[in-house]
Formats: C-alpha cells, sequence, structure tokens
C-alpha cells in the first residue's frame, strides 16, 4: 500500500457494483477501501465483504473518517450521502442514477462545499460516444429522426437508464432543443405520426445484460447507429475509482466524466 493511498468509503457495498468495486480496489495501492457501508438493517452488516474482507456497516458516520466517498446505491440514498459528506468535508463520487429534481438539489447543494462526481457512465466508450451522438445530430440536422435504445440487466430499477437520459440530452443538445420539451419515453395504441422535433426512447430488461446503447439516426434514405455495449461491469467500478483518485484534493464544485476524461476542468 502506498504511503499516500486514498482512502475510500464504498456506499452500497453488498450491491452489484459494490461487490465489483471491492473487487477491484484490491489490486490497486494508490487507495485503500476503509468502509463498506451497506442498507440500514441489511443481513450483510458484520460480514466480511471482497478479497480484503472490509466488514460490513450500516453506520453513514464512516463516511466522514475518509478522502473520498463512493456510492452506487439508490437515489435517496445517494441524496444522504451527498449532505453527509458536506458535512464532513468528503469528497463525493455517485454512480447513483434514477435521481429526482429534489435530489439533484441536494447534489448541488453539497457541491458548494465539496468536490462531487455524479457520472451515469464510467465507461469510457460511453463518454466517447456521447461527443459523438452531439456532432451526428447537429450534422443531420432536422433531416434524422432520433431514437434511442437501451437494454439493461432485469433487475435494473429505473428506466430509461441514466445514460439513456445522458446521450439524449447530448441528442438534443446538438438540435438546440431541451429535452424534457423533445422527449417521448413510451409509444402505444394509435399514437399518430412522429413528430420532427421528437426523440423517443425504447428500454429492454433482461437477465443479465450489463448495459448497451443505441442512438438511431434515421434520414432518408439512410441511418447512422452508434452503439456501445458494456460487456463486464468492471469497466463502471475502474473508472469510479479512477474518478475517486482524481477527484481527491479537487476544489469544491459539481464534476463530470468529460472534465476527467478531456480535461474541462
Ligand atoms: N454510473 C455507472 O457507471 C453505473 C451506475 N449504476 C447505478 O448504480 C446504482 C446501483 O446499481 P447496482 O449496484 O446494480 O444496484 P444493487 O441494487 O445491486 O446495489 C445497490 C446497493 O445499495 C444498497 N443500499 C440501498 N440503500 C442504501 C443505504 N441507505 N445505505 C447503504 N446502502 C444502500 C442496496 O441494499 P439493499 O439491496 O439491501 O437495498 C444494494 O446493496 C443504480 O442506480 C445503477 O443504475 C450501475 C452500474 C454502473
Ligand atoms: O443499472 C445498471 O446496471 C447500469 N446503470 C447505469 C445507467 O442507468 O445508465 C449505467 C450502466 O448502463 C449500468
Amino acid at each position: 500500500m502506498s504511503a499516500h493511498a486514498i482512502e475510500i468509503a464504498i456506499v452500497g457495498a453488498a450491491g452489484r457494483m459494490g461487490t465489483q468495486l471491492l473487487q477491484e480496489a484490491a489490486s490497486l495501492d494508490t487507495l485503500k477501501i476503509s468502509a463498506a457501508i451497506v442498507a440500514p438493517q441489511s443481513a450483510h452488516i458484520g460480514q466480511a465483504l471482497g478479497p480484503e474482507g472490509i466488514i460490513a456497516t450500516d453506520d453513514l458516520d464512516a463516511i466522514a473518517t475518509v478522502d473520498v466517498v463512493i456510492d452506487f446505491s439508490s437515489p435517496d440514498a445517494c441524496a444522504r450521502v451527498a449532505e453527509l459528506a458536506a458535512g464532513a468535508g468528503v469528497a463525493m463520487v455517485s454512480g447513483t442514477t434514477g435521481l429526482n429534481a429534489e435530489q439533484h438539489r441536494a447534489l448541488d447543494q453539497a457541491a458548494r462545499s465539496i468536490p462531487l462526481l455524479l457520472a451515469a457512465n464510467f465507461s469510457v466508450g460511453v463518454n466517447l460516444l456521447e461527443h459523438l451522438v452531439e456532432l451526428a445530430s447537429r450534422g443531420f440536422g432536422e433531416d434524422a429522426d432520433i431514437e434511442i435504445f437501451e437494454a439493461h440487466h432485469r433487475r435494473k430499477v429505473d428506466a430509461p437508464s441514466g445514460t439513456a437520459l445522458m446521450l439524449g440530452r447530448a441528442a438534443a443538445r446538438g438540435r438546440d432543443w431541451n429535452l424534457e420539451d423533445v422527449a417521448t419515453w413510451a409509444r402505444e395504441g394509435h399514437t399518430g405520426p412522429r413528430d420532427n422535433d421528437e426523440i423517443g426512447f425504447q428500454v429492454l430488461r433482461g437477465a443479465d445484460i450489463v448495459g448497451e446503447h443505441t442512438v438511431y439516426l434515421c434520414a432518408a434514405g439512410e441511418r447512422l447507429e452508434l452503439t456501445h455495449r458494456a460487456t463486464d461491469r468492471a469497466i463502471f467500478a475502474r473508472g469510479a475509482l479512477r474518478a475517486a483518485r482524481w477527484l481527491a484534493g479537487k476544489p469544491a464544485g459539481r464534476y463530470q466524466m468529460r472534465d476527467l476524461l478531456f480535461g474541462d476542468a
């Protein structure tokens, strides 16, 4: 372990992403997982988690003892963690999706006093895709109808995925639209013809699909399909751990993966 290893708390430590984070972190000597936080009343409390056997706790006060908290839990827990991290002056990385406006406001408030990076997707590929989608949307202009498809495992609880929303926003930016004004979240029955100023979303849930996203730009006589397929959840964990190392010591504020990857901040 390096003398200056960054100390990390993981919230949601017994979940799919928490498990992956503990696994990936074990091989890094630049950071140390000091706290594994699970849900209140979780059956995992007191159990040794991950290759290093960190004892699981439901005590969120453990956040105050580390340099960076990494959260992959639920929208409610994410907002609460942001509040506690801000109170303790601890940097926060979160990948939790499905936050509502109030929960986003809680993160904005926390980011007044701590560095906070929220990313719907920690893979390099998706963050590159975001740029490509904005470019393609602007390039085609009104000639292309834009539709976004996403597929995930059967246990995912929010839809469309945070990544699909992020890609939808990128497509909307390319047209100088606000996604909220043009999104069609579902189609059923006698829908009438499609509007020009519309971005449609389709969602599939099944088995163990890690995460797939395609943005379709459908023009008369041609169709561009921009696809990202995640085949291993480890890419998200590695991205989040990289973000934690990058964020430690940064000034207070809201950060995104593109700040880390493309040096906008
Ligand atoms: N940004 C990215 O790259 C990625 C983001 N995600 C997002 O991350 C989130 C978690 O995903 P995933 O790991 O698959 O989900 P899981 O349901 O497997 O894990 C979430 C964990 O958080 C726990 N939890 C809930 N409330 C609290 C709390 N108050 N304190 C501590 N732990 C809590 C849950 O416990 P219990 O089950 O007992 O309630 C569960 O173990 C989702 O929003 C998902 O969309 C996922 C993958 C990549
Ligand atoms: O829940 C998941 O699994 C994932 N969630 C994120 C999202 O909602 O976009 C990222 C990734 O696709 C996996």
